[in-house]
């Protein structure tokens, strides 16, 4: 379990990005941190790791706080991946996904053998391994990405926005293939988008940030969208919007019509 308490980063020059947050990103599910730009979600991300320090605040993992961890040891123990896959451009595609395996010690060939173990995973030709992250379309640079974030097989994997830059389809293509594997792994996520369907579809969590990271709600998809706290929340996920009135039925968003506008994450037990 991750636990945040009272959390408030204020940057050096002085904008409060996040405000006195607290949450719970429970165990082998995944949470969606849901808000628009600049609502501190990626702030809040990379203070899991430790990549951004807290003004103040505690943050823990598994009762743990993490400000007496060692912050290099704490990063490579957590998998992170970030829109554009933040690959390195000149190393090979078996190289980027060996990354942190290969700075923890592990030799070449082993660390090649567990790449090639997860570009299986997340649906990579084996050829690709080879290739130069250039030399990949959009949506198979954002698998490396998830392959990478996997390498050092961590319990927590954060996601920052990593299906942003690709179209529709592929967005979409790569929700699934998370699902799929979630469904095996079994991961502690935490994924950060501005995408309501993203959110709804990924999310056995969901939290609705405004500004400087204040809740607007939290809850399951299906508990925002039944009953909103208030006409932010219902504004941000698009209910009542002009003439359109999402509701949710068995799991998917219907309009007033009966169409379906988007599908619900059914909240489930990894197997
Ligand atoms: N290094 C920094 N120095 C100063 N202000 C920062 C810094 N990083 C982020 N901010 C500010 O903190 C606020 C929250 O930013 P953050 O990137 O956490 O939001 P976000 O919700 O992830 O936004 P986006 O979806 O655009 O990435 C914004 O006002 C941003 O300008």
């Amino acid at each position: 379990m991750i636990e945040l308490h009272g959390v408030t980063k204020r940057y050096p020059d002085g904008t409060v990005a996040v405000d006195d947050f607290s949450a719970q990103f429970p165990p082998h599910r995944t949470t969606v941190l849901l808000g628009s730009s600049g609502s501190g979600k990626t702030t809040i991300l990379r203070m899991v790791n430790r990549m951004v320090e807290p003004t103040s605040g505690t943050i823990t993992i598994d009762g743990e706080d993490i400000a007496g961890r060692d912050p290099v040891q704490l990063r490579r123990s957590i998998g992170y991946v970030m829109q554009n896959g933040g690959l390195l451009p000149h190393r090979s595609v078996l190289d980027n996904i060996a990354t942190v395996p290969l700075l923890n010690g592990v030799d070449k060939a082993d660390a090649h053998a567990r790449a090639r173990e997860l570009m299986a995973l997340v649906g990579l030709e084996e050829k690709l391994g080879r290739r130069y992250p250039s030399q990949l379309s959009g949506g198979q640079q954002q698998r490396v990405g998830v392959a990478r974030g996997l390498a050092a097989d961590p319990n927590i994997l954060l996601m920052d926005e990593p299906f942003g830059a690709v179209d529709p389809l592929v967005r979409r293509e790569l929700q699934d293939e998370l699902l799929r594997i979630q469904s095996t792994l079994a991961k502690t996520i935490v994924f950060v988008t501005h995408d309501v369907e993203e959110a709804l579809r990924l999310g056995d969590q969901v939290i609705l940030l405004a500004q400087h990271g204040h809740v607007a709600q939290r809850g399951t998809g299906a508990e925002l969208l039944g009953s909103p706290a208030d006409a932010f929340v219902a504004d941000f996920l698009g209910l009542n919007r002009g003439d359109r009135t999402l509701v949710e039925r068995d799991g998917v968003l219907v309009d007033e019509h009966g169409r379906a506008a988007g599908v619900l994450r059914q909240a489930q037990e990894p197997s």
